[in-house]
């Protein structure tokens, strides 16, 4: 495989195994997409048309535009709900956002320095960042990806993220709530993912906490004592390098890096809200499990109107009783 080798892979020692690849017109593609099965996608040119967008054509069209932009003392974009931080809890992120203009985005990385903080962009593509990238992002493939849309019964597109990260940035395992078809328009990432019914080695933080979605175990050094199913987990690897499209199903757990040595990357995600179930059928599936937990501890919060108190009830309910 051209244009990356091994040693720009960080190390982990989880099991991995392959994502299938598929090239866009494949008839078996539209049964992954459906039965929410990821795959790599290729020859889609859903983003062909803008593989020119590196840092110097977007500080010529967007120099000025205020991004939301994170940084980060380590290599960790461990992103938080600021809305669910509380005033008697002591929260301290690695990452925080840093609104900057884009060129200062661009030098900043362009002259960055071992030591110095990262910083990973993470914009919604929108009419605040000039007609040019919009008269750009309007030339996408969207015949192809809204016929998946369809297919796949997904709802509407709920958004757009340009993302530009630096070398060796990673974001977390976590998961997300929507369907996600990722394009990468420069460099190359690696994606490890988790199917939903490993929901119990990845030990997410509990819903109300601001890191609600996120894994709790830290990849670079797991406590296997907190987290022991851990060593159980048996994740699913994939590159994703310049035109491929990355199929990630909503509930999916997924550690992100762009790879070391590589330069910096440029990739577009399309959000879409998960379709209305028609009619439940059972066995139920493992995200609908997930979905069915988070309403659980969400109710609890509620009728107990403190989330601290959920995992004392929980705990009062199983044990001797379901354990
Ligand atoms: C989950 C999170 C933190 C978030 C919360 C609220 C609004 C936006 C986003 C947002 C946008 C992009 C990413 C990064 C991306 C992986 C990568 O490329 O690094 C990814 O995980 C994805 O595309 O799903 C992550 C997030
Ligand atoms: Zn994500």
């Amino acid at each position: 495989m051209a244009g990356w080798n091994e040693n720009q892979l960080r190390k982990y020692n989880i099991k991995l195994e392959k994502i299938p690849t598929l090239q866009y017109d494949d008839p078996k593609l539209d049964s992954h997409l459906t039965n929410n099965y990821p795959v790599l996608i290729k020859g889609s040119k859903l983003v062909s048309r803008v593989l020119k967008w590196d840092l110097d054509y977007l500080k010529q069209h967007m120099s000025s535009v205020c991004c939301n932009v994170i940084v980060s003392k380590n290599h960790k974009f461990k992103y938080y709900d600021p809305k669910k931080i509380t005033p008697n809890m002591t929260f301290k992120p690695i990452s925080r956002p840093s609104p900057m203009i884009f060129s200062e985005f661009a030098d900043k990385i362009t002259n960055w320095k071992k030591g110095d903080s990262r910083l990973y962009l993470q914009q919604v593509l929108n009419n605040t960042i000039g007609q040019h990238v919009v008269r750009d992002f309007v030339m996408f493939n969207w015949d192809w990806i809204m016929s998946k849309q369809k297919i796949c019964k997904w709802g509407p597109l709920s958004s757009n993220l340009i993302l530009i990260a630096q070398e060796g940035n990673v974001t977390p395992c976590h998961y997300d709530e929507q369907q996600n078809m990722f394009a990468s328009i420069r460099g190359y990432k690696r994606f490890i993912l988790f199917p939903p019914s490993q929901f119990e080695c990845l030990y997410p933080h509990p819903v109300h906490h601001p890191y609600d979605r996120q894994s709790q175990v830290d990849f670079d050094n797991p406590d296997f004592t907190k987290f022991p199913k851990f060593k159980e987990a048996c994740g699913y690897e994939v590159i994703v390098g310049p035109e491929d499209v990355l199929y990630i199903p909503m509930y999916w757990f997924h550690h992100v890096e762009s790879l070391k040595h590589g330069g910096y990357t440029v990739s577009i995600n399309f959000w879409f809200k998960a379709g209305s179930v028609e009619k439940i059928e059972y066995p139920l599936l493992d995200y609908q499990r997930m979905v069915i937990m988070r309403n659980v501890e969400k109710m609890l919060a509620e009728a107990l109107h403190d989330p601290s108190e959920v995992g004392n009830m929980l705990k009062t309910i199983f044990l001797g009783r379901y354990s």
